[in-house]
């Protein structure tokens, strides 16, 4: 985050329970103007009851909220105008065109940006006579984003915008999300998708069971890894010559383990680049034939798994 940039968005020890469910236990972040930011986590890990709070849905049980300056109880007239919230599916009109229902939506702001450069933001000006009902579910989402445009917001709330779509569609959302961005928008989105998270946000916030594990850009989660680097390579000459090779890499400096499943070899090493130069030098030497060869890249999944101990389930 740049410490010059306007904080849009201050989130201080968050809570809510339901029951003996404690849903959200003690969120706390800052988001800066202009940034995506990403909340995600598994199922049930609070994602959702977070953003209805911030977005003036739930009311917490203890914590603070500040938005764009304000306080959803003393200013929440002010912020529900500055503000756009995807509505779910079915909040759409049915039976109305994809036009209406933007026209319809935005009849209930002063402020409003034109519904003909929201229908080409969320490209859907061809099908702007369609009814909702014979939309695809990709259309749909595309329109229900378009609607939490309509007052120009400064900040956008798109709770889990891509659940469900085939990955053509997601990727029609992540255009929409990053077109926001340029158009200097503030994006929060929840996700259960670690691709997509990795993909579009600038910062993301990993939750599991109620509590923020981890918060940071992409880039700098993946770093704080274990620079361990799995490597795999695999032999034309077949498992002989794996073998042959295996005997290599477990003298090689920095190599942390190595496992061979016939002509396949995996070498796990802290100083990869190095690694591979010294078992190339061996291959080069004997001639023998690396038919394929690659360095495994960390993820925000491995991020999670390293956090929490648990694996990642989408
Ligand atoms: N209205 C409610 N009444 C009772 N329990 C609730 C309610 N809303 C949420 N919960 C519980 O609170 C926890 C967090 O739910 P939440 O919907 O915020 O998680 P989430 O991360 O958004 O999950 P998902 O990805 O499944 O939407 C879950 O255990 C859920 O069952």
């Amino acid at each position: 985050m740049n410490s010059g940039q306007a904080m849009v968005l201050q989130v201080d020890r968050l809570r809510k329970s339901f029951g003996s469910v404690v849903a959200v236990d003690g969120i706390s972040f800052d988001v800066a103007q202009g940034e995506v930011f990403t909340i995600i986590g598994p199922n049930g890990a609070g994602k959702t009851t977070t953003l209805e709070m911030i977005e003036g849905m739930q009311k917490p049980d203890d914590g603070t909220i500040t938005i764009l300056g304000d306080s959803w109880s003393s200013r929440a007239r002010s912020i529900k105008m500055r503000i756009g919230v995807q509505p779910q599916s079915s909040a759409l009109f049915d039976l109305l065109t994809v036009e209406e229902n933007l026209d319809v939506f935005a009849s209930f702001y002063e402020r409003q940006r034109p519904v003909e450069e929201i229908m080409r933001l969320i490209n859907l000006t061809d099908h702007r006579d369609k009814r909702v009902k014979t939309l695809s579910g990709g259309q749909k989402q595309r329109l229900a984003i378009g609607l939490a445009m309509v007052n120009d917001p400064e900040i956008i709330f798109l709770d889990e915008p891509t659940t469900g779509l085939d990955p053509q569609a997601r990727r029609n959302i992540w255009d929409i999300v990053l077109k926001l961005k340029e158009l200097g928008k503030t994006t929060i989105l929840t996700t259960h998708y670690m691709e997509e998270a990795e993909k579009l946000s600038d910062r993301v916030c990993i939750v599991d069971q109620g509590k923020i594990i981890a918060i940071d850009t992409p880039k700098a989660l993946i770093g704080r890894l274990t620079k361990e680097r799995e490597i795999h390579l695999t032999f034309t000459g077949g498992a002989a010559q794996a073998a042959e090779a295996e005997g290599i890499a477990r003298t090689t400096e920095a190599v942390t383990s190595v496992s061979r499943d016939g002509e396949h070899l995996i070498v796990c090493s802290t100083r990869p680049e190095q690694t591979l130069y010294r078992l190339f030098g061996y291959t080069t030497e004997q001639e023998v034939q690396v038919e394929q060869v690659s360095i495994r890249e960390m993820s925000l999944e491995d991020v999670f798994i390293a956090f929490t101990g648990k694996e990642w389930r989408d």
